[in-house]
């Protein structure tokens, strides 16, 4: 079998997906993407093409090396998501010419069901109450937020009051019926995340993502040693080899790297048995698409230290485009009392609803984040 050709499609909501063709009529889809840079992880999706046209797609390992090794400079979140797109849709060539979903091919299920999580609040967190409400009533009981709006490097007391607030309303209007994530974002600098970690601590959020931005990674272990709340990150680190040093210096609970980000499915399970080995969870980063959700699974249902998958149904971002619209197969995407069930079919288990892409591909967004501003005019951390 060879490769004979790569399409990409930029759709709504933000999203891009990769359709891998072969000479014997087998198709794989990926998810390659980075929120607001479509277009360049599109060129870069075409850029690999020459290291892929006339390859043999079984060759998953050789042509991801090839793809990472080959062209010198490596890493990073544009390279990365082209690569691991394009590593989606050849596991999901692979299963289909096998018969067989990829968690097969990866030694089978490592549990029955995965525990998934929705978010509530959008940008600037509002209404969690009222959303949690509903969520619930759609079998959710885990969740995750921003902890904060905008936050000065060094901000007021009445800041960390007013994230502190929002905590304990939760906890009063729900006591441990629910369990909650607080996403900083990269929006807390290092002077404030020990403020808001020490007075976040009473109420006990699940977990803590992003504490401060991942170029400051070095202050993880610090954070770690100060409070209990496990910390998490990984949405802005890209392969194996960034999280080796992450993992090395301590102070991770959780890891959370996007399968359309880092490398793919055959990149992130090396991150996900690195991490098992320093006993760190994997809660993979999903505010994506179907077959980034997909991806997210194969590898979830075979490492034992997956503990939770996010999902982006109802998510802020999500205008224009919901998870499943361009998915034939919703019935497999179900979630019943807060988990999903493996995708039964065969390759990564998404049935692409092609004519809905190429039609919605028409109108592609150009999809950016908003830029914010502190109240004296410089640039914040959305
Ligand atoms: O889902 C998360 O945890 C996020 O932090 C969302 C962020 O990754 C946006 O997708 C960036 O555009
Ligand atoms: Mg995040």
């Amino acid at each position: 079998m060879k490769i004979t050709k790569l399409t990409t499609y930029r759709v709504p909501p933000r999203w891009m997906l990769l359709k891998i063709e072969t000479d014997e009529g087998v198709v794989g889809w990926g998810e390659p993407v980075i929120e607001g840079r479509a277009r360049t992880v599109e060129t870069a999706v075409q850029e690999m093409e020459p290291y892929l046209i006339g390859q043999d797609p079984a060759r998953i390992n050789d042509l991801w090396q090839t793809m990472y090794r080959a062209g010198f400079y490596r890493g990073g979140a544009i390279l990365m998501s082209a690569i691991a797109g394009i590593d989606q849709a050849l596991w999901d060539i692979k299963g289909k010419v096998l018969g067989k979903p990829v968690v097969e091919l990866l030694g089978g299920l490592v549990r029955d069901r995965m525990k998934m999580y929705s978010w509530v609040g959008g940008d600037r967190p509002s209404d969690i109450i009222e959303q949690i409400r509903t969520l619930q009533k759609g079998g959710f009981n885990t969740f995750k937020m921003n902890g904060t709006e905008e936050l000065g490097m060094l901000d007021t007391s009445a800041k960390v009051d007013e994230a502190v607030r929002r905590v304990a309303e939760i906890r009063e209007a729900f006591g441990t019926t629910i369990e909650f994530g607080l996403d900083f974002h990269g929006r807390v600098a290092a002077p404030m995340a020990k403020t808001l970690l020490r007075e976040l601590e009473q109420f006990r959020p699940l977990f803590v993502e992003e504490p401060v931005l991942a170029e400051q990674a070095e202050y993880y272990p610090r954070l770690a040693e100060m409070t209990s709340i496990p910390l998490a990150a990984g949405e802005r680190m890209y392969s194996r080899f960034e999280f080796k040093n992450v993992f090395a210096a301590g102070g991770l609970s959780i890891v959370q790297p996007d399968l359309s980000h880092a490398g793919g499915i055959t990149e992130c399970l090396k991150i996900a048995s690195m991490a098992e080995a320093y006993d760190i969870t994997l809660a993979p980063h999903c505010p994506l698409g179907p077959v980034a959700l997909a991806a997210c699974l194969a590898v979830d249902f075979v490492s034992y230290n997956a503990v939770l998958q996010e999902q982006s149904m109802g998510i802020h971002y999500n205008k224009g485009g919901e998870l499943l619209d361009y998915v034939i197969n919703k019935e497999d995407f179900k979630i019943v009392d807060g988990y999903c069930n493996p995708l039964p079919k065969p390759g990564l288990g998404v049935e692409v609803d092609e004519e809905r892409v190429i039609e919605a591909a028409k109108n592609a967004p150009d999809w950016r984040n908003p830029v914010w501003r502190h109240e004296d005019g410089s640039v914040a951390e959305w």
